[in-house]
């Protein structure tokens, strides 16, 4: 274990779509570093099948559930009230997202407004809820959104879901500076592959490849929730608006350093012949 056991201890995390995939491996890292947890999602047995895991892996673990569907701007108030009878949270992670390949153009109203409905919408409201709750009590916070690459530049056949992660990054960069004198701070990270149920089977359909990472494999959740924990934990007390970049370096290769992809593979060989091919004047 990288961090003090106790590195969260006294601290309360809700974390939106805790009951799989990254959620719910954040909320169990949460747990092993001494936080009590708050899950949602819409299905409330997944979420209980969650807390059975997390009791057997974490015992004495002080986990709640709240099932909510957070496009729904009513049941999120709700929901909050509903994990604030147990005691404030003072950790919240927008986690929760919908995502799926489609041609943009092809997309109905109604798909449109299920992607943005969850994954900007729903981590809005989320996040004022809990920021009002903060402010009026007068004590400290912290925001961890979970976005994706394509925040930072655009993702084709998931138009939407960049949209949506797009403006988180903007809320969390807006409400660092608006919240920053209540002692609230807002972060995020941008992941790259770290596999999953749900993003392997939406949007890796043909398996997960590594040709474009420079570090040339998937994350390992670990890697992901050990920056989560650092993010919140008071280590990270003076950081507050950036996202972070957790992707094997893969943003890198892009742009101009596209073609630097398949030189990853060359051997000495071709090194000297590209050297034979450079004459000196
Ligand atoms: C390791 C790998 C690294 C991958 C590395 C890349 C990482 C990318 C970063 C992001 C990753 C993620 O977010 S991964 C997280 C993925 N997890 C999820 O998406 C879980 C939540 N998703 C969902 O519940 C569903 O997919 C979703 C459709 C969004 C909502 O479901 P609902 O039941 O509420 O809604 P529905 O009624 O089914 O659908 C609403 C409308 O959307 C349309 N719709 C639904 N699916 C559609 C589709 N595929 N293409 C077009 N349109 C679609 C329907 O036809 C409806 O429109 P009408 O026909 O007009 O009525
Ligand atoms: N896996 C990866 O490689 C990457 C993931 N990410 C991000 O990480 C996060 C987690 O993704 P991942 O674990 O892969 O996917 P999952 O689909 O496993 O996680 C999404 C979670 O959100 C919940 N959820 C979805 N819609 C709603 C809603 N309307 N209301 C409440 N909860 C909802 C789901 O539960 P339920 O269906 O029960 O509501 C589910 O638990 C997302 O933000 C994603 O964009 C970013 C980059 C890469």
């Amino acid at each position: 274990m990288a961090f003090a056991p106790g590195l969260l201890a006294g601290r309360r995390a809700l974390v939106t779509g805790g009951g799989t995939g990254l959620g719910r491996s954040i909320g169990r890292r949460f747990l092993e570093l001494g936080a009590s947890l708050a899950i949602c999602g819409r299905r409330g047995a997944v979420l209980d099948a969650a807390v059975d895991a997390f009791r057997a892996d974490v015992p004495g673990a002080v986990v709640t559930t709240h099932p909510c569907d957070i496009r729904d701007a009513v049941a999120v108030e709700a929901m909050l009230d509903d994990v604030w009878r147990d005691g404030p949270a003072d950790i919240l992670v927008n986690n929760a997202a919908a995502n799926f390949l489609a041609q943009t153009h092809r997309l109905s109203a109604r798909a449109v407004d299920a992607v943005l409905g969850t994954t900007l919408h729903g981590a809005a409201y989320c996040t004022v809820g809990c920021g009002r709750r903060w402010i009026e009590a007068g004590q400290p916070g912290v925001v961890l959104s979970i976005l994706t690459l394509s925040a930072l530049q655009g993702g084709a056949f998931t138009a939407p879901s960049a949209m949506a992660k797009a403006g988180l990054l903007a809320m969390t960069q807006s409400l660092a500076v608006e919240w920053g004198p209540h002692g609230i701070r807002l972060v995020a990270i941008a992941p790259g592959t770290f596999p999953t149920e749900a993003a392997v089977a939406r949007l890796r359909p043909g398996g997960v490849e590594h040709a474009g990472v420079p570090l040339r494999r998937a994350g390992k959740h670990e890697e992901l929730t050990d920056l989560a924990a650092f993010l919140v934990s008071d280590h990270a007390g003076y950081v507050t608006g950036e996202c972070v970049v957790a992707d094997g370096g893969r943003r890198l290769l892009g742009g101009a350093r596209a073609g630097a992809q398949e030189m990853l593979d060359w051997t000495d060989a071709d090194w000297a012949a590209q050297r034979a091919r450079t004459p000196a004047r």
